[in-house]
């Protein structure tokens, strides 16, 4: 794969995205148990290498991306697209966390990166821009901001989240045209639950799973158990083998 996979070219249009209307895609990797992750959230190897580095494609095609707090907390990621060429100099995309009582770790991989290589700064990292909400003490502000990351608050839902409805006017006032959303479990559920944006267009534009052919038993599923009922229709668009992996892009149907 020397370049973008032409399916997600042809399937996935980030690229008329707009500051008004940004793209949301909803993207994770999957047992065909539908487990995400192993016990107690233990990250697992499903993607193989073909399609790990078209999920390295898709990030570099989305101009943001964003995962729940406890993805963050428990895979220590790094949300860059760094399998690809760094010939070709592409801008890294925007890492944003979602996490309603800032509970952000300063000693995360994406803020230790970000502070010791500044001559990479621009090139290959962002800093970490976390949303939280609006009710965390000053106090922890200033202490996440001082260790270098950027601090977002805003107007929690009912349920103490961040709400998924109201995603894209947030998404406007960083003025990001496009996020991939990487889960974890709870976040993929919530997105997946919400059908609007505040609108009323629909909230997701492309859904792309990578279903990788093993079996995990015991571990996470791509949403919390009891919250299967009440999923979105979809419409499959295009599936892709990608070595031993099956790859669906799929959009969601407003009912
Ligand atoms: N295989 C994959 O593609 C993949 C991708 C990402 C994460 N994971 C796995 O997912 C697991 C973590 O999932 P999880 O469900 O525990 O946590 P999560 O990463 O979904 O984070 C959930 C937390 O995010 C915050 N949050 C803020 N707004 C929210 C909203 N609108 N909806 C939901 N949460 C919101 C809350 O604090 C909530 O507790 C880990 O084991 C990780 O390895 C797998
Ligand atoms: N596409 C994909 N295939 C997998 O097999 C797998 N386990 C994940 N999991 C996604 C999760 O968000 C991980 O935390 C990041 O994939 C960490 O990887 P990085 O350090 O960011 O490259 N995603």
């Amino acid at each position: 794969m020397t370049g973008v996979p032409q399916f997600l070219i042809d399937h996935l249009p980030t690229a008329s995205a707009t500051v008004e209307r940004p793209h949301i895609t909803l993207t994770w990797a999957q047992s065909l148990d539908s487990k995400i992750a192993g016990p107690g959230g233990s990250r697992v190897i499903l993607s193989g290498p073909e399609s790990m580095l078209m999920t390295h494609w898709m990030r570099s095609m989305h101009d943001s991306i964003l995962i729940g707090v406890n993805t963050l907390i428990l895979d220590n990621p790094r949300l860059q697209a760094n399998l690809l060429p760094p010939s070709l100099n592409l801008p890294p995309p925007q890492p944003l966390i979602l996490d309603p009582k800032l509970r952000f770790p300063i000693n995360s991989r994406i803020l230790n990166e970000w502070n010791t290589k500044p001559d990479q700064r621009g090139k290959t990292l962002r800093q970490p821009w976390i949303i939280c909400g609006d009710n965390v003490s000053s106090n922890r502000i200033s202490e996440v901001e001082n260790a270098g990351a950027r601090v977002i608050p805003v107007k929690l839902d009912k349920y103490g989240y961040i709400s998924p409805s109201s995603l894209p006017s947030i998404l406007y006032n960083l003025k990001l045209k496009s996020v991939m959303i990487e889960g974890g479990s709870k976040v993929l559920s919530t997105f997946l639950h919400t059908q609007s944006r505040d609108d009323g267009s629909k909230l997701i534009d492309s859904m792309i799973v990578t279903v990788a052919p093993m079996f995990i038993g015991e571990g996470i599923g791509f949403i919390p158990q009891n919250e299967d009922i009440g999923l979105p229709k979809l419409k499959t668009v295009h599936t892709e083998i990608m070595g031993k992996d099956a790859v669906m892009i799929c959009q969601v149907d407003l009912k």
